[in-house]
Formats: C-alpha cells, structure tokens, sequence
C-alpha cells in the first residue's frame, strides 16, 4: 500500500496560538504549565488533523517553542558556556533564543546574555539558531528528550508516529565554532564520533520506545558538498544504521532541491528509504529510480512544502505511478517536498479573499487533503478520488485560462523588452558630472536609507483608516502632517539629501502589492520567520498592473516644502519577488519584469515631476542566490537585469541610488557592479571591513555609501565611534566616492535617538569635509 504523510506540519497553529502561548509567556502573563499544556494541545490539534485527513503517518518533533535546531542543540548539550549557569530548561532554552537581561536582586547577581546568532534556513525566509561548537565540544543526551515524550503522545493516541530529528551532518553543517575557537583551526567533522554517539543512544530509545521509522533530514545533501562533508555522512550513518538493535528503519529525507552529485553518496548509506523533493526538481526521480536499493523505500516530495498554489495532481500522479512502476506500492510513500512549516496553516478562514483566487490557493491543511488524494488514486485507482482528481483539473484549467492571471498590455511590454533598456545613457563618470551639477552636494554627502520613525500615532493612524474610522482623506492629512515633521526635522539636523518618511508604508513590499494589480493579500497567511514572530508574504497571483502611480503624490509634497534635494523610495522587483509567494505558471524571471516595468514607470513618473534622487531598494538580492552555485551566475543576470530595467529609465542627471543589508557582498560583487547604481547604501557597520576592502578589490566606481550608525540597536554612536569607522572605511574607498548615512531604514527606532545619532552622524561628515 502506498502511504501518506508530510515531512512536517506548521508549528505556529491556526490562530497563531503558538505565539500568543510563547509571548504570553515571556511577558508573564501565561505560567509554565499553561505554556505546556498549550503547546500540547496544539500538538494534538494538528497529528489529529493531519489523521483525520487521511495520512498515515504523523511526524513528531517537528513542533518547537522557538526553533528546532536550538531544540536539537539543546536536545544534545550543546549550550553555550554563558548561557550554563542559568536554569536548565525554559530559562537556558528561551535566553539562547532571545537573549535575557535581569536586574540584580539581593539574593542573585545581574543577568545579561545576549541571544545566540540567528541565519536563515537554506533559502527560505525561516531563521534557525546557530549552534556553537566548542574545539573539543562534548555531546551530552537530554535526561528527558522531549522527542521521546512526544512520541509516547502520539502513540497512546493510537497514531502512527515518526520522530523528526535533524540528521548530524546536517546539524554540524549548520552550525559554527563557539567564540573564541579560532575558524582556521576549528574541524567541525572532528565533533561527529561523538555526536555519534548521542544520535545512537536517542535512536536506541526510541526503538525501545516504540518507534519503526525514524524521519533524518539531511537537508545539506542538495548543497554543494566539501569533501570532508561528503566522508562524513557514510561514517554517519553506518553507525546510525546500526542503533535500535538494527531494528529502525532511517528515512534520509533531502529537500529545497535535487540530490544532484551527490546522489551516489546517498545510495552507499545504509538507510531504509529516501525522501526527494520533486517540487522543485522533478527530473531527479529516474536517476533515483535507478539507483535505489533493492529494500529501499522512496518518499515522493510531491505536494510543494513551499508554496500555497493548489498541486496539479495529474501531473504528480504520473510521477508517483513511475516510482510505483518500479518499487511497487509497498515501497512508496507521497510526502509534502518539504515540511509544510513554509506556508501558512489553512485557506478557510480567507473569507475576504476573492474568492477565484482562494479557489486557486493550497495552504497546509489543503496540501493534507492533496496528499491523501494522491495515496487514495494510487490505492484504489482514480476512480475512487474522480470527484478530487476531476475538481483539481477543473481548477488548474480555471487559472490558466483566467483573465485574471493575464493582462494583454503587460505581456505585450514584456515582448518588447530591449536591450538599450538594462542601460544608462551613459557611464558612471558622465553621470555623475551631471548629476553634481545639478545637486550641487558637498563630498561626504549625508542620506539616510528612507524609513523614520513609525510611532504608534502612525500605526494607529493606519489602524483608523483600515477600521474605516477615519477616510481616505483624513489618513492623507496625517501623513502629510508626519512628512513635514519629517521634512523639517532632516532640514534642522542638516542632512543633504533628505526623504520623505515612508510614513504611509506598512512595509516595504505590502506597500506596493496593494497597488499593484496581480497581487492578493491573505488574512491569516502566517508563516514562520523567526522564533514566534511571523510574516505574512503578499502572494502574486496574475499579471502585474500599475494603474497609477503609487509614491508620487508624498514624494511630490515632501519635494514641495524644501529646496534641498527630495529622493523618491521604492522597492526594487527583486525585492518584491523575494518576499512574496510567487506565481508557479511562470519563470520567476518573467515575474520580476513585470515588478520591474511597473517599477520603472513609477521612476519616470517621479522624474517628470522633477524628483532629482530616487532610490530602488534590493535588501534582498542576496538571499535569492540558487543553493548550488552552479546556478548563481543564471539568477543573478536576470536579477540584475530586473534591476536594470526598473532603474535605467532615466536621464544622466537624474541620480539613482539602491540600498542593500544583510549580505555578504563578496559572493555577488560583479552583480552589485552591474547594477550600475549612481550610489549604493549598504548595511555595514556591524559586519568587519572585510566587506569593504571587496569593494577596493573590484574596483568598485560608483558612490558608496557604507552605513555607519548600526540601527538594528538602540544605541546611539558616539561622533567619535562614528569618525573611526569612517576614517576605516577611508582606508579602502576613495574620499570622493564615499557618503555617509546609517546602515538602513529608522522605521524600528523612536525619535529622540534618531534625532541624537543623526546629529552626531552630520558631524562626522561636517569635520571630514573641514580637514579634506
Ligand atoms: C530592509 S531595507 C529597508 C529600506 C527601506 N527604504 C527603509 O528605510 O525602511
Ligand atoms: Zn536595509
């Protein structure tokens, strides 16, 4: 019989319960055992559904309160020394998530310990927590593993359940030498016997626990793989193999791409069964095929774990009737390509969706239903699901053929897309005599990346107008009320060019989808970004239309009330694409010229009105890199190109600038040079120099201005921390190419400090221009 089962469920719950619990919690108001009981409940609510949907498996240990590598950290003992002396348990768990600060009580010292550090899992918008290794970091099993009391859950309650670890190459992969363990000296793989060690004791228990499967994500082996990598995992798991009295059975699962060459590592390990994602990268299944195993199981990655768009099943029955061609059905398992913790809990409750569109939309709980479609044609044949099979077509055909998803005018500009249009008129040089002789800036000149403070007067403000307590036109005079504030107060700190707010913006990218046509918004489409906190990503779903202009009018009034340079704001098609869900019916690509088009029509618009400055954030350019590098260069000439076509539009003297944070430049640094922006903000001012002396390297040509006041922090830099930094960024970048500003948008921050950093900010910049 083939089987069911997903790789994991979204942990958040429904109602984001989850979080409520969780902060409920951090702020006192929910005790300890509310929080456990909470989270059990919730646990229970989602096996129960996925059960009830038909799935013949439920994964357990997939559910976390913060993440589920510190859950694995901790499950193996890896604290780090600072957070040791603290309680273990909630304590320990919860400041290595967040970090703890507790005043001096007399009985107890002061406690400070900042959080460890957080990254994003592989290429999606997940952030885990970084494990630290020691040199010689000892692995110590959890006296009471919380996998182990979760599986005894699930199995009183009669299901079916499979422990969810992640797998240790993985996990060493992952993670990065404790402070003070020199990087060059540091061999993470020296750590695995040990590691080793604790994986076969848990493996060992939970054998005894019950356990036949065991679930090991390996997500590392669709990565370009080092060689000390690829040794490690047959150590790894000839040892695993051999836990549980040889009884477990392992299912090695792989996920966010396809295995690749590393397939051939694979089929020497000793597990049970793979899993595949053939989502994103179906033609991996006949080399898997082929080289599976005579016992082997084969787990098809088949429902997308990454987008909400509803499976074409046909076409992924024709996949899972190959493999049970060849393995026969005992063998073969349909999963979800990758846990569903990436998309958000279920469409029900989207009832202000449009509703074609909601028809289009598979979220988690919908995904469950596919995959039990899916086992039920192959079981019993189609028949037995015709209603589904026949509803699922019905709707692929819908959306292929609505008018909603294509608009004849953007096709049409899409086809004639030229050459001459990812240009400026001229080089760098030209442009910037021209554009000097139009500003009339001083060298070091002062900027800041766009957003101000977003108060809660402005959050209420927006509150107001989407409860329908206020209108459009009193929204209006509030927010020019806030550009004048903010107007007056750049004028009064003395920057050079100054912005308009981004008051109105409730982030950088809903922002412009509401604008834009092709886009819808969920209600409660929440997804995981970090710890309790979610995102809910706007998703494109057709054609992208700007029926008008979406920034001119603030843009136009911030101008109107000073004489000193006004730069226009807006995010960048990459950007946009980024962080939205994105349309599955056509290159990604193609999606990003649409955004870029309208983009570019929006710059025209702002330069007729005679805006001299506009700038194109693309914070995110970065984390779009593919997995494997092979296929970096092939994103990044369309990324770039995207770019190009939304900024290139404009006259010589017009000055573009663009704004990226969070990145490691180095790996993308010919693409930030053919990006050919008139000045580059870049966030910089915690990362080292090193990101700096890449722009000497390349001989980098354009303005650059690298951010010296650290936002992320409520801090404010002193004038002389701020002139060291620069006068050690003056070491790598020419004077005359340099500009000074912080290292990214104010929105987080409250006024007084901003207004005390900025000052100090413009003195810097004053007393170089005095000595230079
Ligand atoms: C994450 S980058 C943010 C850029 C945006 N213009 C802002 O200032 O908020
Ligand atoms: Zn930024």
């Amino acid at each position: 019989m083939v089987t069911a089962s997903a790789l994991g469920f979204p942990r958040i719950g429904a109602k984001r319960e989850l979080k409520r619990l969780v902060e409920g919690y951090w702020s006192g108001k929910t005790d300890t055992a509310e929080l456990l009981d909470g989270v059990h409940q919730l646990r229970i609510r989602h096996w129960r559904l996925q059960a009830d949907k038909g799935l013949d498996t439920v994964p357990v240990g997939d559910a976390s309160l913060y993440d589920h590598v510190l859950d694995t950290s901790v499950l193996f003992g890896v604290v780090p020394v600072r957070y040791q002396s603290l309680q273990p348990g909630l304590e320990a768990y919860f400041a290595m998530a967040r970090g703890l600060q507790r005043p001096a009580t007399e009985s107890a010292p002061a406690i400070d310990v900042p959080a460890m550090e957080m990254k994003k899992w592989f290429d999606t918008n997940y952030h885990y927590i970084v494990p630290e290794f020691e040199q010689n970091q000892a692995f110590q099993l959890a006296d009471e593993p919380k996998i182990l009391a979760e599986l005894a859950e699930a199995r009183a309650l009669g299901l079916q359940a499979r422990p969810v670890l992640l797998g240790p190459v993985s996990y060493l992969l992952l993670g990065k030498p404790a402070r003070g363990v020199s990087a060059a000296s540091f061999d993470r793989f020296a750590l695995l016997p040990a590691l080793l060690v604790a994986y076969v004791e848990l493996l060992d228990r939970l054998t005894a626990a019950g356990a036949t499967w065991v679930q090991i994500d390996e997500p590392a082996l669709v990565l370009d793989l080092s060689d000390a990598a690829r040794a490690a995992y047959p150590i790894a798991y000839r040892q695993l193999a051999a836990a549980g009295q040889s009884k477990l059975r392992l299912l090695l699962t792989t996920y966010f791409g396809s295995v690749g060459n590393n397939l051939d590592l694979l089929t020497q390990l000793p597990i049970h069964g793979v899993h595949v994602d053939l989502a994103r990268a179906p033609e991996q299944l006949d080399a898997v095929l082929n080289a599976l195993g005579a016992d082997q199981h084969l787990s098809l990655g088949l429902i997308n774990g990454r987008n909400i768009w509803k499976a074409n099943l046909a076409h992924a029955l024709t996949l899972a009737r190959k493999a049970v061609a060849k393995l026969g059905t005992d063998r073969v398992i349909v999963s979800s390509s990758s846990s569903l913790l990436h998309v958000p809990h279920s469409t029900a409750g989207e009832t202000a969706m449009d509703a074609e569109i909601r028809d289009w939309l598979a979220f988690a709980t919908e995904k469950l239903d596919e995959l039990a479609v899916l086992a039920k044609a192959l079981n019993n044949g189609e028949d037995a699901v015709r209603d589904a099979l026949d509803d699922n077509a019905r709707v692929a055909q819908a959306r292929a053929a609505s008018s909603r998803t294509h608009n004849p005018e953007t096709q049409r500009r899409l086809q004639t897309v030229q050459p001459s249009m990812f240009k400026r008129q001229t080089a760098f040089e030209s442009r910037r005599a021209q554009q000097q002789a139009r500003l009339k800036l001083p060298r070091f000149a002062t900027t800041t990346v766009g957003s101000f403070p977003q108060t809660r007067e402005v959050r209420q403000a927006r509150a107001k107008l989407r409860k329908g307590e206020w209108t459009q036109d009193e929204y209006a005079v509030f927010i020019r009320a806030e550009i004048e504030r903010t107007v007056r107060f750049q004028e009064r700190i003395g920057l050079d060019v100054l912005v308009h707010g981004e008051s109105e913006r409730n982030d950088m990218v809903e922002f412009f989808g509401e604008s834009l046509q092709g886009y819808v918004f969920s209600q409660g489409g929440w997804v995981s970004s970090y710890g309790t906190r979610c995102v809910k990503p706007p998703i494109i779903y057709g054609d992208i239309v700007r029926p008008k202009p979406m920034t001119l009018d603030e843009t136009v009034y911030a101008q109107s009330l000073t004489s000193l340079p006004m730069k226009g704001m807006l995010t960048g098609p990459i950007t946009c694409l980024q962080w939205s869900f994105v349309r599955d019916d056509q290159p990604r690509r193609d999606t990003a010229f649409q955004l870029a088009l309208a983009i570019r029509d929006e710059v025209s618009d702002l330069e007729a009105a005679g805006i001299p400055v506009i700038q194109i954030d693309e914070p995110a350019i970065r984390e779009g890199l593919p997995l494997r590098r092979a296929d970096w260069d092939a994103y990044l000439a369309w990324a770039v190109d995207a770019f190009l076509l939304s900024s290139t539009g404009v006259s010589d003297a017009t000055q573009i600038h663009t704004h990226m944070c969070y990145s490691d430049f180095n790996d993308i640094f010919s693409a930030i040079k053919r990006m050919d922006a008139d000045v580059i903000t870049i966030e910089n001012s915690r990362s080292d120099l090193k990101l700096l002396s890449a722009f000497e390297q390349h001989s980098y040509t354009n303005w650059i201005g690298p951010g010296i006041y650290d936002i992320h922090s409520p801090r404010v830099p002193s004038v002389e921390e701020m002139k060291e930094r620069l006068s050690a960024i003056l070491q790598f970048l020419p004077n005359d190419l340099v500009w000074v500003n912080p290292d990214c948008g104010l929105k987080t921050r409250g006024w007084p400090e901003v207004e005390a950093a900025l000052t100090n900010l413009v003195a810097v910049a004053r007393a170089l221009r005095e000595k230079a």
